[in-house]
């Protein structure tokens, strides 16, 4: 059995019992009934993920994976393949804006190689990233697939190495993206998933014009038409229009949830990463936490498909890199501390409402 098809198997949905046990707690906790909103169903949720009702958050990982996109060739985002390898260097150097903000929220970020179009060999062989390199980018999606089946496995089995190794020092992680061009699989996994118009989903990315926009769109188009990814298989949807950081990072969702850690899902391209997930083993969804809501207007549609309603951020983000999981971070925190340190009404002694 490959590594793929033994982790789908080891997946499961949350545990019933933690959960029922985390909500009598959470029930009779010395605050006005579910006075703490939002955060109480997340903390049910990290119990009911965890098969704890003390969970530890304490120990967190984000991933940023980086890839490059032949369809940059059609003009789809505002800046040039070079800026992938140059922002992993300022990753490495602490520079970029996952830097500030994993350190705010006490997350060790990992850097992975999973595909830049640039010889990283000097970052890898020093250990400053983690070389998980499929290929130097992936093929024109407007012209033919982004990649064999065999590289789409072999990416997505990457993911799962990493996440097999560091669950034994994490307790959680957090998913980012580096690749410019990647917007465009993105969007185009997001209408094979969801079903929506591609008008409806498509988005500037970087900051495209008006203009821009609408070539963006029909670029899309083309790459469905030319490649007819199967809705029902992740693998092909991930060969067909996706990249190697996106099944990098469907990988590592796969493999943090056969270990039963949370993740915390970034922006657009981690929602895409995830709906491959998802299409490959459903049950991945109740291991899922998403951070916020992108720019990106095919964000929401992405984000239902997965049964997310309301994410726990709107901040008018649309950076990637993992800065939304980052920063989300301090609110999962937050409801574990709830769950574990808020007294009951009984343990305070504090009187409860009249029934
Ligand atoms: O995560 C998001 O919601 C997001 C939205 C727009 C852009 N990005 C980032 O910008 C790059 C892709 O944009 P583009 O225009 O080149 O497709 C890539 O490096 C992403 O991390 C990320
Ligand atoms: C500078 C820059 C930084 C980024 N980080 C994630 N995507 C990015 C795209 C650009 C262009």
């Amino acid at each position: 059995m490959s590594l793929l098809e033994k982790t789908v198997k080891e997946i499961y949905p949350q545990d019933a019992s933690s959960r029922e046990k985390a909500k009598t707690r959470l029930d009779n906790l010395a605050i006005p009934h579910w006075a703490l909103g939002d955060l109480m169903d997340l903390a049910l949720d990290i119990a009911g993920m965890t098969g704890t009702v003390k969970p530890s958050v304490k120990k967190k990982a984000i991933l940023t994976m980086a890839g490059d996109h032949g369809v940059v060739a059609e003009n789809v985002s505002k800046y040039p393949s070079e800026v992938t390898p140059q922002m992993v260097y300022n990753f490495v150097a602490g520079g970029a804006g996952i830097n500030a903000l994993s350190k705010q929220a006490g997350a060790n970020i990992f850097v992975v190689d999973m595909g830049v179009a640039a010889d990283l060999k000097d970052l890898a062989d020093a250990g400053k990233i983690i070389n998980k390199k499929v290929g130097l980018g992936t093929g024109n999606i407007a012209k033919g697939p982004a990649m064999s089946r065999t590289m789409a496995v072999r990416a997505l089995e990457s993911g799962i190495d990493i996440a097999n190794e560091l669950s034994a020092e994490y307790d959680i992680f957090g998913t980012g993206d580096m690749g410019i061009g990647n917007t465009t699989p993105s969007t185009a996994i997001a209408a094979v998933c969801t079903g929506e118009p591609l008008e409806a989903l498509t988005g500037r990315g970087t900051g495209l014009n008006d203009d821009q926009l609408v070539h963006k769109t029909n670029v899309i188009k083309q790459a469905l038409e030319i490649n007819k990814p199967d809705p029902k298989d992740g693998v092909d949807i991930l060969a067909k229009v996706g990249g190697f950081e996106i099944g990098g990072l469907a990988g590592l969702i796969l493999g943090a949830a056969a270990n039963r850690k949370p993740i915390v899902v970034d922006g657009f391209i981690s929602t895409a990463a995830a709906l491959i997930a998802y299409t490959i083993e459903p049950f991945v969804r109740d291991y899922l936490i998403f951070s916020h809501k992108s720019v990106e207007p095919g964000h929401k549609a992405m984000q239902l498909k997965l049964g997310c309603e309301k994410p726990l951020l709107d901040l008018n983000f649309r950076l990637g890199e993992g800065t939304g999981a980052a920063v989300a971070m301090n609110l999962v925190e937050g409801a574990v501390a709830i769950l574990t340190e808020v007294a009951t009404f009984e343990e305070a002694a504090v009187a409860e409402a009249d029934k």
